[in-house]
């Protein structure tokens, strides 16, 4: 029995999950009173983030292009990170800004990746150096160092990706390049990022939406590759557990500083486990049978040349892209040890738990056939 677990929370009114405040306290220093910024706020990690923060007392700003949650306790701010009028009243007289904004990977916009996460994420930290705020915590991706091949227990010390394999990916590399040389002890100014996995959990609108039309449609019949290639998936909580860790341990000084941190459930598990446990969980067939690798990766990146080229006719969206095809065919996980080392980071809730509470969080898309 895995101590440290969240109280289940069986869903409030927002569908969402609450701690124990004694069970969670957090370590060392009080942050009552703190003030406090997420861009992004109103996204499925940024809302998770949200309620850690009030949990833990923060008085909580949230920066997001619509308002899509309701919190007497937050004060809502509308905008787009870009422009510099419309975040410095979000950010003026708060300690810590939480940056988890991003075009969602799948919209394979190159300019919009470009001027939200690289142009926006310079702007970003320019508008808090002028505004005097003291930590910066990004929320980046363990996916800076994937190009499509095996990664084991991956470290923060591999190489970014020299090829990146989508814009979103190319532009978390240069947006945490940006965050982690603004780290300035001169200037009182600290920087971390946050590199999460496979985030999932209810109120996601990507993976577990997206695995249920590929069911409906009949798709995920066949499994791509042996099925053995063991993967991160991270439960949101424990995601968000990570970054407000990291803010607490912002301070000068700290080996904390300037550095990149993976944050998983440090349980890898075969990919096509997960999928199938979150299919059957929600009354769909899961995948039998194995295709092979290779066929269906160089099958997507076809598919992905054909789409270009008719795109002045017709936008085709394919399931599969070859960034798709490469995360469930490869291995991609990744060693947490540093986050445990110098955040003390120990993940919340155990993988087994967090798909019974996504499962749950998701009856809405059950198959009732
Ligand atoms: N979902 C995943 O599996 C992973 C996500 N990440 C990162 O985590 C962060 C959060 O991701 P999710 O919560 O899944 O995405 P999400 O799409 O649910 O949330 C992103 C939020 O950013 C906001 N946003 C986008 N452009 C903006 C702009 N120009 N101005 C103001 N707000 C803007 C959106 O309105 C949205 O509310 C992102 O930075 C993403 O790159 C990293 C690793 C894995
Ligand atoms: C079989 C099938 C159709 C599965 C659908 C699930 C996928 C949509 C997800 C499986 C792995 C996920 C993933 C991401 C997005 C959603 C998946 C492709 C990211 C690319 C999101 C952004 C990141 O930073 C990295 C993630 C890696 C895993």
């Amino acid at each position: 029995m895995i101590q440290n677990r969240p109280m289940v929370n069986p869903f409030t009114s927002h569908g969402s999950l609450t701690f124990s405040h004694t069970t969670f306290k957090m370590a060392t220093r009080s942050r009552k009173g703190k003030k406090c910024t997420v861009i992004g706020g109103c996204g499925f990690l940024g809302q998770y983030i949200v309620e850690r923060l009030l949990e833990e007392g923060y008085k909580v700003n949230v920066f997001d292009m619509a308002q899509t949650f309701e919190d007497d306790r937050v004060k809502f701010f509308v905008g787009d990170l870009c422009q510099e009028k419309d975040l410095a009243p979000a950010i003026s007289d708060v300690q810590t800004v939480f940056h988890c904004a991003s075009p969602p990977p799948s919209s394979d916009d190159r300019d919009l990746f470009y001027r939200v996460n690289f142009i926006g994420t310079k702007d970003i930290i320019n508008a808090c150096k002028k505004a005097g705020v003291q930590k910066l915590v990004l929320t980046s991706s363990a996916s800076v160092v994937y190009e499509g091949t095996d990664i084991k227990n991956g470290t923060e010390d591999l190489p970014y990706a020299k090829k990146p394999m989508d814009y979103y990916t190319e532009t978390k590399v240069l947006q945490e390049k940006e965050v982690l040389a603004a780290n300035s002890s001169e200037e009182n100014f600290f920087t971390v990022a946050i590199r999460p996995h496979g985030i999932f959990g209810p109120r996601d609108r990507q993976l577990v939406p997206i695995l249920v039309d590929t069911a409906r449609a009949g798709k995920t019949k066949f499994m791509i590759g042996n099925g053995e290639n063991l993967v991160d998936f991270t439960y949101v909580v424990n995601v968000a557990h990570g970054h407000l860790l990291a803010a607490e341990h912002l301070y000068k000084d700290s080996p904390v500083c300037g550095k990149a941190f993976h944050i998983t459930n440090d349980e890898p598990i075969p990919f096509w486990t997960f999928m199938s446990r979150i299919l059957e969980g929600l009354n769909y067939p899961s995948p039998k049978m194995g295709l092979p690798y290779l066929l269906i990766y160089y099958l997507a990146a076809f598919l992905q040349l054909l789409c270009l080229l008719l795109k002045p006719i017709k936008e085709f969206k394919p399931t599969f892209t070859p960034m798709r095809v490469a995360l469930a065919g490869t291995y991609h996980y990744y060693s947490c040890q540093r986050a445990k080392q110098l955040m003390g980071y120990k993940p919340l809730v155990p993988v087994d738990e967090a798909i019974k509470l996504t499962v749950k969080g998701y009856a809405h898309l059950q198959n009732k056939n």
